[in-house]
């Protein structure tokens, strides 16, 4: 079964900038700050079509860019991490970042399987992780899905990112773990990562708004698919559709109406909520746009479900040992295990039923 996730479009107050490359599955849209609109012709670069190509960007030169953590930096601005020997303090760097100084951990998210959680506060449009995972054309994935449904793989970690799919079931790393919620606080945009081999390119998931430590870290996988084969959400938020398949334009704006019947609100009352006395928007919405994912559905079996457990174990204690360079795989577990405990017992950070994934 093939789902093909498509992000809807945020409301932008800036100008926003198509990505022809992706018009096969989506519009990819890009939004540029007024401040940036000066560079704006750099969006009409796609993102890399040819795959086999290793990606090099050059260190930032911009003397008005303090940490490359803005659109001052050509790289930020281009949506394309800075090289190792860029500025010192030089924040695009986020495939380097060292695991302890990551801002989310992986804990069980009940029903949903594990979820990745906030360790931290994190401010809007911060980036959180880079998601890796193969890529892949879109042929192979269908083989694939074929493939995972065979071997009773319970959850679906097929990122669609433009002409490819990014696919993290067996070579990935954290980002696997977003959750999809309806309400979600993280925005899926497509980032080039320097001088990486074609299979580990990546997507960085980025802050939505301001997040809690302790928040559910989450995505909207608007599964775009058949509707009779609903995929029921459990992300369990007050505006819950109660399904991860993409919503029809019409059938939201109902449910909205619906919502806001419930809540006594009027179309103008709501325009005259939202808006300030000039008329503006009192909050800003983020200026990251989100791309999509393909996903299929599997249930596993009974009598593979530990195998798979199994697996998905031996996985992360993998990459965790890749991760922090250890040769040994019990002592990263050990430290990671520490770590999420640290996390989990400081004070405002209140998880329920919350056990540590390794
Ligand atoms: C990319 S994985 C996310 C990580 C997954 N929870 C795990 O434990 O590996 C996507 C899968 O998680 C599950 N999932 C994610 N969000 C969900 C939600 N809101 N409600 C129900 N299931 C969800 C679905 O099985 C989906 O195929």
């Amino acid at each position: 079964m093939v789902f093909i996730l498509h992000r809807e479009p945020t409301q932008q107050e800036v100008i926003s900038y198509s990505y022809l490359h992706f018009t096969t599955f989506f519009t990819f849209k890009v939004a540029a700050t007024a401040k940036a609109m000066k560079q704006v012709h750099k969006f009409t670069e796609s993102y890399d079509d040819d795959k086999t190509k290793l990606h090099k960007s050059p260190a930032c030169k911009n003397d008005e860019c303090v940490d490359c953590s803005d659109d001052t930096c050509p790289n930020f601005c281009k949506r394309q991490e800075c090289p190792p020997e860029c500025k010192k303090d030089c924040k695009n760097q986020l495939s380097r970042a060292k695991p302890k100084s990551v801002p989310f951990f992986i804990g069980e998210a009940g029903s949903k399987g594990r979820g990745l959680y906030a360790k931290t506060n994190i401010s809007r449009d911060d980036r959180i992780l880079y998601f890796t995972g193969e890529v892949i054309s879109k042929e192979e994935c269908l083989k694939r899905m074929e493939k995972y449904e065979g071997e009773g793989v319970e959850h679906s970690y097929l990122f669609e990112c433009g002409k490819f799919v990014c696919d993290s079931t067996k070579h990935g790393n954290a980002g696997k773990f977003a959750n999809n919620s309806c309400n979600a606080n993280m925005h899926a945009v497509q980032w080039k990562i320097h001088n990486t081999n074609r299979s580990y390119r990546g997507v960085v998931f980025t802050a939505a708004r301001d997040i809690k430590k302790g928040e559910e870290l989450t995505i909207r996988y608007n599964f775009d698919c058949d509707p009779s084969v609903k995929r029921v959400c459990l992300c369990g938020e007050l505006n819950c559709t109660g399904t991860m398949n993409k919503i029809a334009q019409s059938s939201k704006r109902n449910i909205k109406e619906e919502d806001h019947k419930k809540n006594g609100t009027t179309s103008k009352k709501r325009r005259v909520e939202s808006s300030g006395a000039s008329g503006k928007k009192k909050e800003k919405t983020s200026t990251f746009q989100s791309i999509g994912a393909y996903v299929h559905s599997t249930k596993v079996p009974k009598n593979e479900k530990k195998k798979y457990k199994n697996y998905l174990t031996n996985f992360l204690i993998r990459s965790q040992c890749k991760l922090e360079e250890l040769g040994n795989p019990r002592e990263a577990l050990i430290r990671r295990e520490d770590l999420h405990q640290k996390a989990i017992s400081s004070e405002a950070v209140n998880i329920p039923s919350v056990r540590v994934a390794y």
